[in-house]
């Protein structure tokens, strides 16, 4: 393709995923080059990586916009305005690719002629903008986020801007760590171990593994670090009964049954069936045979009721902002409303209330999001709690010797929950809480604590700690000063 051309695609490309923001940009651009299969990978991979840095950034790309009075926010202004401010093309260079030439865009009119050429010689960042529109975020956002960080939350939003890495983990039914890595290595496909997922590996560089015989054969699945984090917090041991309450298509619940060597029971549960039917080729791919899907529906409802109190864990993979994988889906910064947060929030806490019911007293409930609102994590659980008075918190550092062993990231040594971000481990940014359901109920003040029965790791910490501990920026005694694994 020649550059006009991509500039064209590009265009086009971003002006469909904005037209169709309630779909995720990745599967408007996956149908996008399926349309297009004449785009070779070359320029496909060039088009996307443009577009998902123009998503990053599209804040500042809007905010110049409005100061030069450019007449639209289309397709063509934010490109045209990208690639001068970020790829420093200058004006009579862009007036040659935007000729009306075959494949190529429209000639610029005169007002967006006069709106570009104030663009000239300027950088994307600039000192009158503030600091949402600099770290690209809408403003509503930003009390959460300090709420979440402090002070920090800039450079926390700053490290969602890097591309993600390509994050593998290993299937322990398949194959070792090192199986896996030497058969990926047969395939060019470099990898290293991953700082905190004992079966995680990270590709050296950004290549393809799912045409692979590796993928193909089950060694490996795409995950993201973090994610794997909060599967391995399960602790899944052969012989447990497990319930992955929110499965989707079958992420987590991959992981969980690899940790139980075909011993013992999964159920993948959703509200979308379509969702559940996905996981179905993976789990055979990956060997897991111990595994029941369930859509949550009118079918299943008399086998949920009869389900109380039997599970050994259940986990909460809740539907939520998706704020922790902005790195991985930038669109989600622009597509995000108020409203959205609004209409999640109970929903969660309908789910965490309901999935509970079926953990069997000294069993585990783990609840986790995406998210990196405090409103969807921390006071969701202190929610909870509150109504909930058979549950306690076991705070991390108790669980992670035995269900994931690698060293504990120092700020997660005295926090109550997981909480993973791009800046401080290199993961998505993800939350998880560890709950317990006591045995017995929970001492009423000033009376000792009572025992309980249960895991040993969850026994041990049934009496919990202060779920009210301030937020990850607060604990952390390297304030952002978090290292890339
Ligand atoms: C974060 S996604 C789960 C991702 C999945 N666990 C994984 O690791 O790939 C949240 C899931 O919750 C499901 N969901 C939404 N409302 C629900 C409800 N009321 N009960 C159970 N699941 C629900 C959504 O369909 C979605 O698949």
């Amino acid at each position: 393709m020649t550059p006009g051309a991509r500039v064209a695609a590009t265009i086009e490309l971003l002006d469909e995923i904005v037209s169709r923001s309630d779909r995720p940009a990745d599967l408007v651009a996956n149908a996008f080059f399926r349309a297009r299969r004449f785009i070779g990978g070359g320029d496909r991979r060039a088009i996307s990586e443009r577009v998902w840095g123009i998503l990053r950034r599209y804040g500042q790309l809007a905010w110049w916009l409005d100061r030069t009075r450019h007449p639209d926010r289309s397709g063509r202004a934010i490109v045209g305005a990208d690639l001068m401010l970020v790829e420093k093309v200058p004006l009579h260079d862009l007036q040659a690719m935007f000729d009306g030439g075959r494949y190529r865009p429209a000639p610029l009119d005169e007002a967006e002629t006069r709106a570009l050429r104030q663009l000239d010689g300027h950088s994307l960042s600039h000192p009158q903008q503030p600091d949402w529109v600099r770290l690209n975020v809408q403003e509503w956002v930003v009390p959460h986020l300090r709420e979440a960080y402090g002070e920090s939350w800039g450079r926390e939003i700053a490290a969602l801007e890097t591309p993600p890495p390509v994050d593998l983990r290993v299937n322990r039914l398949k194959a070792t760590v090192e199986e896996a890595q030497r058969a990926l290595a047969r395939e060019g496909i470099e990898t290293e171990r991953m700082l905190y997922a004992p079966n995680g590996l990270r590709l050296k560089k950004r290549l393809s593994v799912v045409a692979g015989d590796a993928f193909q054969n089950g060694l490996v699945e795409i995950q993201d670090e973090g994610s794997q984090l909060v599967a391995a917090l399960v602790d899944a041991q052969p012989g447990m009964q497990i319930v992955d309450y929110c499965a989707g298509a079958g992420g987590k619940t991959l992981a969980i049954a690899a940790g139980m060597n075909n011993k013992g029971r999964v159920v993948a549960m959703d509200v979308l069936e379509t969702r559940l039917d996905r996981s179905a080729q993976r789990l055979r791919r990956a060997g897991a045979h111990n595994v029941e899907r369930r859509a949550l529906g009118p079918d299943n409802a008399k086998w949920l009721k009869r389900q109380k109190g039997m599970f050994d864990r259940v986990l909460v993979d809740a539907p939520c902002t998706g704020t922790g994988t902005w790195r991985r889906n930038p669109d989600g910064r622009w597509t995000l409303s108020p409203h959205d947060l609004a209409e999640l929030l109970p929903k969660q806490a309908g789910i965490l209330a309901a999935a509970s019911r079926l953990v069997k007293p000294g069993g585990g409930l783990i609840y986790a999001t995406c998210s990196v609102l405090p409103a969807e994590n921390e006071r969701q659980i202190d929610a909870f709690l509150e109504s909930h008075p058979d549950f306690a918190v076991v705070p991390i550092a108790d669980l992670w010797p035995d269900a994931i062993g690698t060293p504990l990231p120092p700020d997660l040594a005295h926090s109550p929950y997981l909480r993973l971000s791009p800046l401080r481990h290199g993961t998505d940014g993800f939350f998880a809480a560890a709950l317990v359901r006591r045995s017995s109920p929970p001492p009423s003040k000033g009376e000792v604590s009572s025992s309980h029965e249960g895991e040993a790791v969850l026994r041990d910490a049934a009496d919990g700690v202060d779920p009210s501990a301030p937020a990850s920026g607060d604990t952390s005694p390297d304030d952002g000063g978090g290292k890339e694994p």
